[in-house]
């Protein structure tokens, strides 16, 4: 890689309206961890930070037209993949996946509930996500709770969960403690468990906070590093964006900040 050219994160995934979460979280992440992002959108929603009030799909044929544009031109180091939303999106998606370069890095995001409560995949394309996506990452990202849903089995936690889950097909499972007491992430490869603690910060601005961190994950890969020290990276950079978050924006769950936009001024002020 020449010196001048930045590594280029792809996210392919939701827009969120009110900026917390899906690809304006993704891109914000991407910057903030030294990369270039580019995106490829599966769906639309109408959203902030109490609901989604509309969902409207991306044709799956633009989505593979638009993952064609950044890959033939751009060059891809790394892939985050977020909301699915339906059957036909994740062939779609599957299909794009085709386009990326073996050995290309892909961080799923298996995206099911928003932080408000809202349902941003179809009971109908769980089975296409188990199928078509996730024997194709490098390193799936769930939640506590859709961990559970994906090990199909409510009752498990900790090793045996992340176990569950790998057996899906992907090289690296990290289930995010957003869900938890103590906030630890719980990591497992083929080499074992290692947990990922970290103070726990109040919530109340965590809207995007498991985007932020699938998208501070796949940046680390495209900096070459490996899966277990991006993954401590990205526990840190979403626990900042938590920290920051902007609880007096919306009112509901804030959006997380990633970039501490008010420690900031306007350039030039
Ligand atoms: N209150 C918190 N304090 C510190 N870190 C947190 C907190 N909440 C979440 N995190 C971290 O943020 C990352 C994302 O975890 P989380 O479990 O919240 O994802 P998520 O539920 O998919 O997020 P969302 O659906 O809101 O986008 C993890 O690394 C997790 O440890
Ligand atoms: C578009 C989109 N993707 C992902 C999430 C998960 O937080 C969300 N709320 N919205």
């Amino acid at each position: 890689m020449s010196p001048r050219r930045p590594p280029v994160c792809l996210t392919i995934a939701g827009s969120d309206s009110g900026g917390g979460a899906g690809i304006q979280a993704d891109l914000k992440a991407f910057a903030a961890c030294g990369t270039h992002g580019t995106s490829a959108l599966t769906a639309l929603t109408a959203q902030n930070t109490v609901a989604v009030t509309a969902v409207h799909p991306v044709p799956g044929a633009f989505i593979v037209e638009q993952v064609r544009a950044v890959v033939d031109d751009l060059g891809v180091d790394a892939v985050k993949l977020g909301m699915i939303g339906s059957p036909a999106t994740a062939a779609a998606v599957a299909e794009a996946l085709d386009l990326v370069p073996a050995g290309v890095p892909v961080v799923v995001d298996p995206v099911m509930v928003a932080e408000s409560g809202a349902r941003l995949l179809d009971p109908e394309a769980h089975d296409a996500l188990v199928r078509l996506i996730l024997p194709r990452a490098t390193v799936v990202t769930p939640n506590l709770p859709e961990a559970r849903a994906l090990a199909g089995d409510a009752t498990l936690d900790g090793a045996e969960l992340a176990a569950a889950v790998r057996a899906l097909g992907p090289a690296a499972v990290v289930v995010t403690g957003g869900h938890r007491d103590e906030a630890t992430d719980v990591f497992q490869d083929a080499d074992g468990t290692t947990l990922i603690p970290g103070p726990r910060h109040p919530d109340g601005a965590a809207h995007g906070s498991g985007c932020t961190h699938a998208s501070a994950l796949a940046a680390h890969l495209a900096h070459g590093h490996a899966p277990l020290e991006a993954a401590r990276a990205a526990r840190r950079v979403a626990a900042h964006a938590v920290a920051h978050g902007l609880r007096d924006l919306g009112t509901g769950a804030g959006p997380v900040d990633v970039l501490d936009v008010r420690s900031r001024t306007a350039p030039g002020a």
